[in-house]
């Protein structure tokens, strides 16, 4: 079973507001970049990981990688695009066209630094069981409502139908590589699945495994990493 994983970690991080790119910024003196690969290489399941760096950065980021690899392993470090879905596309032909042999890509924010390697192998897992795109997910928490251009609340939907989606998303390689030939955007990789009709099924997600986006989400990390839960 040939496993690869693709870190998309060229965004600016403009909401966190740092002045370094949000995958070199540290959290208990660790960048979010290097807690998100480990906690891949951890699951046991992964010996390769493409990371996709902001261009000016591939050189530290290939520093703070490298060292991460397990025996026989490799991070390959690869210059990322504009859009998330641009960086995803450049790590994942790298992928296909180096590591031949490989048939499940997981595709995982640098940002869900503190993701438990429990849930990356759930992923794994279900793909290797025949599910061609996976995703963890979490329920919805509060009420959710839809509104219109002005605020104006138009719906609520039924949140027992909803889910919060978290990564690693995982796939059988031949699908998420038509999906990016297809081309577009979408917020995340399962989106540009859904698009050729191919069924996407779910996993639990882990409460830990948050998106670091604000000053705020960031100090919930520094407090997870306290308080021993990380
Ligand atoms: N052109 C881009 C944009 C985003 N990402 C990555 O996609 C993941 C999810 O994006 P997000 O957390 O929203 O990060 P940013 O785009 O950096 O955040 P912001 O919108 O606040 O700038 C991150 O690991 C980010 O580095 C990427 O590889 N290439
Ligand atoms: C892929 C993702 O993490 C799933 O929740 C998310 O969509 C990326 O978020 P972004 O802020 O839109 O880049």
């Amino acid at each position: 079973m040939g496993v690869v994983a693709l870190v998309p970690a060229a965004g600016r991080g403009e909401r966190l507001g740092h002045r370094m790119p949000k995958a070199l910024v540290p959290v208990g003196g660790v960048p979010l970049l290097a807690r998100a690969v480990r906690g891949l290489f951890e699951a046991g399941c992964v010996r390769h990981v493409v990371v996709a760096a902001p261009p000016s950065d591939v050189e530290v980021v290939n520093e703070v990688t490298a060292p991460l690899a397990p025996a026989g392993g490799a991070v390959h470090v690869v210059p990322g695009g504009a859009e998330r879905s641009d960086s995803v596309r450049l790590a994942l032909l790298h992928a296909l066209r180096e590591l031949p042999g490989t048939t499940i890509v997981l595709v995982h924010d640098a940002a869900r630094a503190f993701t438990p390697p429990g849930v990356v192998k759930a992923v794994v897992d279900a793909v290797a069981a025949g599910h061609p795109a996976v995703i963890p997910v979490l329920p919805v928490a509060d009420t959710v409502k839809q509104v219109d251009a002005g605020g104006v609340v138009v719906a609520t939907p039924d949140r027992s139908a909803l889910r919060v989606v978290q990564t690693p998303q995982g796939f059988d390689a031949r699908v998420l590589l038509r999906a990016h030939e297809a081309g577009g955007h979408a917020t995340d990789d399962a989106g540009l699945v859904e698009r050729l009709g191919v069924p996407v099924a779910t996993v639990p997600g882990h409460p830990d495994a948050l998106k670091i986006t604000t000053p705020f989400d960031l100090a919930v990390a520094e407090a997870l990493l306290v308080g021993g839960q990380a």
